[in-house]
This record gives structure tokens, C-alpha cells and sequence, in this order.
């Protein structure tokens, strides 16, 4: 079976993936590719979805969170009916502009895609305008603008007409400061020679893709197993003291006197709670980058 070739969409809140989207679609056209394209929305209704509906094109629709947190067991469900049902030669999926672009890889690197998925790369649009205001945005939010940099493979810094010529040699110099492997265009909406993006190819190798991606991004996973209930405070406690670049954590927790579990998500710094009724394995998968798991377990061994 052939793969299809997968391009992830990231960046900031209005930075210019939709119409990177439109663009691409426009260009997928062109070439007679089947298409399909996963789209998510922090809010309950999808307004960009109607902006790129086509008949030509399968669309499936992640409502009410980032792919990140809430329905990352949804985007793998979704991909995988999308793949079944579809048989897409191509699939971009548009993540929305606060999510962290490795937590999608981690959704799509699932072992269960590695026969059927290509990861050609992400592609990461940057306002730069907002680049240069960054400073005033929240610590995390600066963080994700920075992360969305560091992990893609090429990145637009859009809108570039709102900018000096001064300004564009400075962000450029910038992103390329942080990101020296990614290729760097300067664009107004979004627009790009496609020829830059198609030989795009950090394709991974089958059986060590997942290998290949946590080395690429110095990423690397801790399991910790719970043998008892823990106090819910002393865990609240424990992960304000983690460092920034834990970036997700997934897992069931028992908490205090209760009976069953509770599953539990962390991503960017925000934890997600979900009482489960049922009784199952207390693992906790940590994901971060440069940590040193010992200290971590140590601090887990004490709750
Ligand atoms: N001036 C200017 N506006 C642009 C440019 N590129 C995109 N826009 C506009 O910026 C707004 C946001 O663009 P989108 O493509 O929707 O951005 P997005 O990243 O998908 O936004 P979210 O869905 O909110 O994350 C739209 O009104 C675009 O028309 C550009 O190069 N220059």
C-alpha cells in the first residue's frame, strides 16, 4: 500500500495556516491528488472548515480542544477511519494555534499508522509582527511561538508587508538563531513556491521513526508506575515544580480515598482531570525534553 504523505500545519493564533491550507489545496488540485484534511478548533463551532470546504476533499473535524489535550485518542481514531475510508494520497492536518506541533507527531506516530502514514514535516507560520511583540505575551505562550519554531521543518514568517526591511533580516536572523536546520521564507499570505515545500522529506524510517523523532527534538519518555493512592494536592504541588520542558504527561493517578482512577492529561502546562470507573494500571508517560527522569521519580517515590 502506498503511504500517504502527511504535512502538519502549526503556528500561532492568526499567524496564516488556513491560508497556507487554501493554498495547498489549491496546488493538490493542480496535481489531482486525493486530499484530506483534518482541522481542529478551540471553539464548539468550525468556522475555518467552511473556508476550505470542497467536495474534492475529505474533511474531518476535531471540535472543542486542541488536538494536544483532550482528543488526541480522537485524532488517531479519526486518522484512522480517514485512511480506511478515504484512501487519501495526501493529508494535511491543521492543528489549531495553541497546540504544541509534538503532540501532534505524538498522536500520528502511533505504531499503528507506520505502515500507512509518510511524515513529509511541519510547517510552521509565524506573524511577524506578533514575533516581535512576544514579549508581551504570557510565559507560556511565548514558549509554544518558540517551540512551534524549534520543531518544524519549514517555517513562513508571514505577513511580511507589515514589515521593515530592517525587521525582516532581524527575525529571520532570529528564527534561524533557533531553528538552523528548518528552511526560512519570508511571505505575504502565505505564499509560497510549492517546490520548496514537496521536497520537504524528514520522512522517518519505519521501525525507528519514533526513535529518529526523539532524537531530532531531544525528546525522551519516562514511565512511572503508582503503587497506591496519592494525595491530589501533593501531586498539584509536584507538577508546579516541573521544568517547562515536560511537555506532556497521560496516565491514571489514584487520588486519596477514591475508589477508582482518575485519568489524567497534562500538555502545556495545563492538566486535564477525567474520572474513570474502572480499575487499571497507575502509569504515568512523561514526555520532555533534556530532563533527568531520576530526580522526577524520586520526587514521584515521595507523593
Ligand atoms: N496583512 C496580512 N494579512 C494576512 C496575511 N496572511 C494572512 N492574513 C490574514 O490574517 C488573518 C488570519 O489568517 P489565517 O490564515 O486565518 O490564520 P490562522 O493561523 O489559520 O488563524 P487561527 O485559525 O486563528 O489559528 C486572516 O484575516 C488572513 O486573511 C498576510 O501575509 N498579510
Amino acid at each position: 500500500m502506498n503511504k500517504a504523505e502527511v504535512y502538519i500545519l502549526s503556528g500561532f493564533l492568526g499567524s496564516g495556516k488556513t491560508t497556507l491550507l487554501k493554498r495547498l489545496l489549491e496546488d493538490e488540485r493542480r496535481l489531482g491528488r486525493k486530499t484530506a484534511v483534518m482541522m481542529n478548533e478551540l471553539g464548539k463551532v468550525s468556522i475555518d472548515s467552511d473556508a476550505v470546504a470542497d467536495n474534492d476533499v475529505a474533511l474531518k473535524e476535531l471540535l472543542g480542544g486542541c488536538i494536544c489535550c483532550s482528543i488526541q485518542d480522537k485524532l488517531e481514531a479519526q486518522l484512522q477511519g480517514l485512511i480506511v475510508e478515504e484512501k487519501p494520497e495526501v493529508i494535511y492536518i491543521e492543528t489549531t494555534g495553541a497546540a504544541h506541533p509534538v503532540e501532534v507527531l505524538d498522536a500520528i506516530l502511533s505504531p499503528l499508522f507506520a505502515d500507512s502514514l509518510l511524515i513529509k514535516g511541519i510547517l510552521t507560520t509565524v506573524d511577524g509582527l506578533r514575533w516581535m511583540d512576544r514579549k508581551n505575551l504570557s510565559p507560556q505562550l511565548q514558549q509554544l511561538i518558540l517551540d512551534q519554531v524549534r520543531h518544524s521543518d519549514l517555517i513562513l514568517i508571514n505577513k511580511m508587508n507589515e514589515l521593515t526591511d530592517s525587521d525582516q533580516a532581524r527575525i529571520t536572523f532570529e528564527i534561524q538563531s533557533i531553528n538552523s536546520e528548518a528552511r526560512c521564507l519570508l511571505t505575504n499570505y502565505s505564499q509560497l513556491a510549492m517546490d520548496q515545500l514537496r521536497k520537504l522529506s524528514v520522512s522517518f524510517d519505519k521501525n525507528s521513526e519514533r526513535l529518529n523523532l526523539k532524537k531530532k527534538l531531544n525528546l525522551t519518555t519516562f514511565v512511572y508506575q503508582f503503587q497506591k493512592a496519592i494525595s491530589h494536592s501533593k501531586f498539584e504541588a509536584f507538577l508546579k515544580s516541573l521544568p517547562d520542558t515536560v511537555y506532556r504527561i497521560k496516565g491514571y493517578v489514584k487520588f486519596d480515598r477514591s475508589n477508582y482512577p482518575t485519568l489524567f492529561q497534562f500538555s502545556y502546562g495545563m492538566p486535564i482531570y477525567m474520572q474513570e470507573f474502572m480499575n487499571l494500571p497507575l502509569n504515568l508517560v512523561f514526555i520532555g525534553e533534556n530532563i533527568d527522569w531520576k530526580q522526577i521519580e524520586i520526587k514521584l517515590a515521595e507523593l
